[in-house]
């Protein structure tokens, strides 16, 4: 569905002393999206996770390197179809309050994808909101809310709802799930689990943890310092990990598990 072929980022950075140096954010990623399928996208902090889902998600353009989608190089998408087009990926980032206009209400917020993308009218609108707050677990009622009224696992669930309002073919999750809470968390896996077999999209997850990442996802990317080191699929468990840099984030991570016991 979705292919990146030779993605590459650089950002050019001034030191405080006026020095330039570039910076190569993601380094010749080449990946394939399949219908209907979840993916995780592990690795360390700075290796480039958000720049490479924000460019999938055509918030960011790469440097270099091209994204198709469906055999069709983006680029060659008139801007006409580039909107069309814009609704099949979606973005749900880490941080749900400041993903939310904080003066719209749930119901503004839900509403405005559906308006600039589907093109809907406002009673269609207003029954796919009351639809999609309820496929997400939340009470009407919240609709008449706005962020800041709201709990950080409701406002997760607000953000999912809006990206699933577009009927999206791969939804991305940057960090979405981090800073909740335990039981939040895997009642917010289930949510998600839930949906796609529902919706039948496809996921990429973008996480620090790897339990995460077994829970959820058949195949496992493990990204360092700007590149794909590791795909693995149908992976079962931590032991389908074979890379190097895979094993030592697994190490980590069942120490990490050792010291919570
Ligand atoms: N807008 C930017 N300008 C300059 N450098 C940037 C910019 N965005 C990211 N970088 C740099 O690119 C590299 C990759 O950053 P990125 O945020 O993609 O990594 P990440 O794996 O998502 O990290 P984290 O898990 O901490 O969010 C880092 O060295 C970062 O400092």
């Amino acid at each position: 569905m979705l292919r990146a072929s030779d993605i590459t980022k650089e950002y050019i950075e001034k030191s405080a002393c006026g020095r330039r140096s570039v910076c190569r954010a993601v380094d010749g990623v080449s990946l394939e999206f399949e219908e209907d399928s979840i993916y995780s996208l592990v690795g360390e902090s700075g290796s480039g996770k958000s720049t490479l889902s924000r460019i999938l998600a055509y918030v960011e353009r790469p440097t270099g390197g091209a994204l198709a989608l469906d055999g069709k190089p983006v680029a060659a998408y008139s801007r006409k179809e580039l909107r069309q087009q814009r609704k099949s990926i979606q973005l749900v980032m880490q941080d749900g309050q400041s993903s939310l206009d904080p003066r719209q209400t749930v119901a503004q917020s839900l509403a405005e994808p559906m308006k600039n993308l589907l093109d809907l009218g406002k009673e269609e609108r207003n029954a796919r909101a009351h639809d999609l707050i309820r496929r997400v677990g939340l009470p009407d009622e919240l609709l008449s809310r706005f962020p800041h009224e709201l709990s950080g696992g409701q406002q997760k669930r607000v953000c999912i709802a809006r990206a699933i309002s577009v009927s999206p073919r791969l939804i991305i999750f940057d960090e979405s799930l981090s800073g909740l809470d335990v039981t939040l968390r895997k009642q917010i896996l289930d949510l998600l689990l839930e949906l796609k077999a529902e919706i039948r999209c496809s996921y990429l997850l973008v996480t620090h943890d790897l339990d995460v990442a077994l829970y959820l996802s058949q195949h496992i990317l493990v990204m360092k310092e700007g590149k794909i080191v590791e795909k693995t699929a149908n992976v079962k468990s931590h032991n389908d990990l074979r890379h190097e840099y895979s094993r030592a984030l697994v190490k980590a991570l069942l120490s990490k598990r050792h010291a919570l016991i």
